[in-house]
């Protein structure tokens, strides 16, 4: 691979080095969420500031933990992994927004995701469209198990990913209509639950790493019930989300203290 950097090992996006980040690394798409997610943290402090990857390192019930922004879309979420591995990450956590599809998917809700539509573009640059971008078990386990502790009303399932933010919102005036909206109605019959735009991509690219990687989201709205005239919050505040992130954090740290302990 080449080296932009000349042999100082700072990773050439992230602007970050080895011994910078930490094992565990909730990623968020928002920049501005990483300083709201790191104060869950103790002894935060702001490790790099490039483009639009923002990363902070702290430590949770004793292990380093860093939050890394990854921009909006695949090509930029797949960048903060491959980077963040080279620097010893190696189970992720996107906390991210997400719009319901599902009819019970409400504003406020949390939705976690167990496989993502690999509706876009940069999956098909790591492996054929018949590999399932899926969570990683472990993950998709300590953050139901999260949610469940802090009481929130949560959803499990499926999530389409897409390039398209509009062609989801407003896919009549996309010249291929035809496609996106009988897509969407394929979506709605197999029960998938929201959408949103990176974990198909961060689902294949922690497969190509040997990495775990699992996805959860805080539901913005849901344009399905709008169109049938049901009850809509659109709601904005993603704290609720974040604290079942930094719960599920937790629960893979203790999860993986067991297994190493009943190992040795
Ligand atoms: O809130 P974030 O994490 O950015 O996630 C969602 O919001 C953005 C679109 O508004 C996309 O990145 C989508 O996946
Ligand atoms: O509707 C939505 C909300 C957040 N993110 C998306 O991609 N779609």
């Amino acid at each position: 691979m080449s080296d932009y950097m000349n042999g100082t090992g700072i990773q050439y996006h992230l602007h970050i080095q080895k011994g910078d980040v930490g094992r565990y690394v909730i990623l968020p798409g928002d920049p501005k969420r990483v300083p709201l997610i790191a104060k869950y943290l103790e002894d935060a402090h702001q490790i790099a500031d490039s483009r639009e990857f923002v990363t902070y390192t702290g430590f949770l019930d004793g292990q380093k933990v860093s939050v890394t922004s990854t921009g909006i879309g695949g090509p930029s979420a797949s960048i903060a992994m491959e980077e963040l591995f080279a620097c010893g990450a190696d189970t992720f956590i996107r906390m991210g927004t997400c719009g319901g599809i599902a009819l019970p998917v409400m504003g406020g809700d949390v939705v976690i995701a167990t496989g993502a539509i690999r509706m876009e573009g940069t999956s098909r640059e790591y492996a054929p469209i018949e590999f399932p971008a899926v969570a990683h078990f472990d993950v998709v386990t300590a953050l139901a198990k999260a949610a469940k502790e802090l009481g929130k009303k949560h959803h499990i399932g499926v999530v389409q990913c897409k390039d398209s933010f509009y062609g989801q919102h407003s896919p009549s005036i996309m010249p291929v209509s035809y496609e996106l909206e009988n897509k969407w109605e394929a979506w709605k019959r197999l029960g998938v639950l929201a959408s949103e735009m990176e974990s198909a991509a961060m689902f294949v690219v922690a497969a190509r790493l040997g990495a775990r990687c699992g996805s959860e989201f805080f539901v913005v709205g849901n344009q399905e019930r709008e169109l049938l005239g049901m009850d809509n919050p659109k709601l904005h505040d993603t704290e609720d989300a974040i604290k079942v992130a930094i719960q599920g954090i937790r629960n893979l740290i203790a999860m993986d203290t067991a297994t190493e302990v009943s190992a040795n």
